[in-house]
C-alpha cells in the first residue's frame, strides 16, 4: 500500500482572470476548488494511474472537512489526524503570469503529532511513505526526519518531495527517493541549476551525500534528470503549451510511486513519472490515466553517462 502525508493540506483555490493588475476589483473568467496539499495530490493522481493510497495528514474546520469528503467521494481512503483550527486555503491566479498565495496553517500540537505516528506504526516493508509539502509553522523542520526515524526499522520506502530547511533537515532521513525542482536543488547546495548538465552533477551529488536510492530533478519544460548508483537519464518532454503548473510536481512523484510499485525498470519509471507531470501541466487539472499513457508514447530517455565520461 502506498501511504501520502500532508501535513500542510490546502483547498486550493484556482482563479482565472484576463489580467491580474495590483489593486484593481476583478472578475474572473472561472474558478476551480479542489483538495490539495502534496500529498494529497499525489494520492488523487495515485487514484488515476489506477493505484490505492491512504492519505494521512492533518485537517482541521470547514475546509478539512471538505477536503475529506470530497477525497472520499473519489474513493481515496483517508485516515487524517483532526486538528482544532481551519486547514489553509491556497490562492492560485492565473492571469497572464501565475501567482500563488499560500494561506496560514492550522497549529497541530504534539498530541496531534503522536496521533499521526500512531496511525505510521502499522505500516510494513510492502509500502511506500510518500512525505510531500511543506511543514506548518507550529512544527519543527525536523518533522520528517523524526518520521524517517520512527519507520527506519520497518524497511519502509519512504519517497521525500518538500523544500528548504524541511528539505535539509529530512535528508539526513535517507530517504529511498527525493524530488526536488531544479531551483530547490540549487537552494540546497548554493549554486546555480541551469542546464541538464548542472542537474546531473548535483543530482549526483546529493544521491552519494545522503545515501539515496533515486534522485529525480524536475526542470518543468526541461523534463527530469533521474540518478542512481550506477544510471543518469534524462527525460524530455515534448514542447506544447503549459496551462496549469499546480500539481505538475506531485503528479511526477505519484508516478514514480506507481512505477517502483509496479516495480518497472529505471527508464518506465522515469517515463511514466514524467508523463504524469506533464500531462497535469498540459490540462486544465490533474492528469488522466489516457492522458499519461498517450503522453509516454512522446517522452524521450536518453542516458548522460556517455556524456558525462566525454566531459571527464
Ligand atoms: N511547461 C511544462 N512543459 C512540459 N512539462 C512540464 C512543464 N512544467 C512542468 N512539467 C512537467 O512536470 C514535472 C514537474 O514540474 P516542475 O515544475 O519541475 O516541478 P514542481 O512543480 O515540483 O516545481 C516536470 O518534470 C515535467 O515533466
Ligand atoms: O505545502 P506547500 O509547499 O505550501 O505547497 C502546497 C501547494 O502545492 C501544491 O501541492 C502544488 O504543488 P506542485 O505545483 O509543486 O506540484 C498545491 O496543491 C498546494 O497549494
Amino acid at each position: 500500500m502506498i501511504y501520502t502525508v500532508t501535513l500542510n493540506p490546502a483547498i486550493d483555490y484556482v482563479v482565472e482572470l484576463e489580467e491580474f493588475i495590483p489593486g484593481n476589483i476583478h472578475r474572473s473568467k472561472n474558478d476551480l476548488k479542489y483538495p490539495g496539499g502534496k500529498g494529497i495530490n499525489v494520492s488523487r493522481v495515485l487514484q488515476r494511474l489506477g493505484e490505492q493510497s491512504t492519505a494521512l495528514g492533518f485537517v482541521g474546520g470547514f475546509t478539512g472537512q471538505y477536503i475529506k469528503e470530497s477525497l472520499e467521494k473519489e474513493n481515496i481512503q483517508t485516515d487524517f489526524v483532526q486538528v482544532e483550527e481551519d486547514t489553509r486555503i491556497n490562492v492560485k491566479i492565473r492571469g497572464g503570469e501565475e501567482s500563488e498565495i499560500n494561506g496560514t496553517s492550522p497549529g497541530v500540537s504534539r498530541e496531534d503529532v503522536e496521533a499521526l505516528y500512531q496511525k505510521l506504526d502499522v505500516l510494513t516493508q510492502e509500502d511506500e511513505l510518500i512525505l510531500a509539502g511543506s511543514v506548518p509553522s507550529s512544527l519543527p523542520h525536523s518533522i520528517y526526519l523524526d518520521i524517517m526515524e520512527r519507520v527506519r526499522n520497518k524497511g519502509v520506502r519512504v519517497c521525500l518531495d518538500t523544500s528548504g530547511e524541511a528539505l535539509g533537515e529530512a535528508l539526513k532521513g535517507r530517504p529511498y527517493f527525493v524530488k526536488p525542482n531544479h531551483l530547490e536543488l540549487a537552494e540546497l547546495y548554493e549554486v546555480e541549476v541551469n542546464s541538464v548538465e548542472d542537474a546531473a552533477v548535483y543530482g549526483r551529488k546529493l544521491l552519494e551525500d545522503f545515501d539515496i536510492e533515486h534522485v529525480v530533478i524536475s526542470m518543468a519544460g526541461e523534463g527530469a534528470v533521474y540518478i542512481n548508483k550506477s544510471q543518469t537519464l534524462h527525460a524530455s518532454v515534448p514542447k506544447q503549451k503549459a496551462v496549469n503548473s499546480v500539481g505538475a510536481g506531485d503528479s511526477l512523484v505519484a508516478g514514480f510511486a506507481a512505477g517502483i510499485a509496479e516495480r518497472l525498470d529505471p527508464a518506465q519509471v522515469l517515463n511514466q513519472a514524467v508523463a504524469s507531470g506533464s500531462a497535469t501541466a498540459f490540462s486544465e487539472t490533474f492528469c488522466t490515466k489516457k492522458e499519461v499513457e498517450e503522453l509516454s508514447q512522446k517522452i524521450t530517455i536518453r542516458s548522460l553517462e556517455s556524456e558525462e565520461t566525454n566531459q571527464a
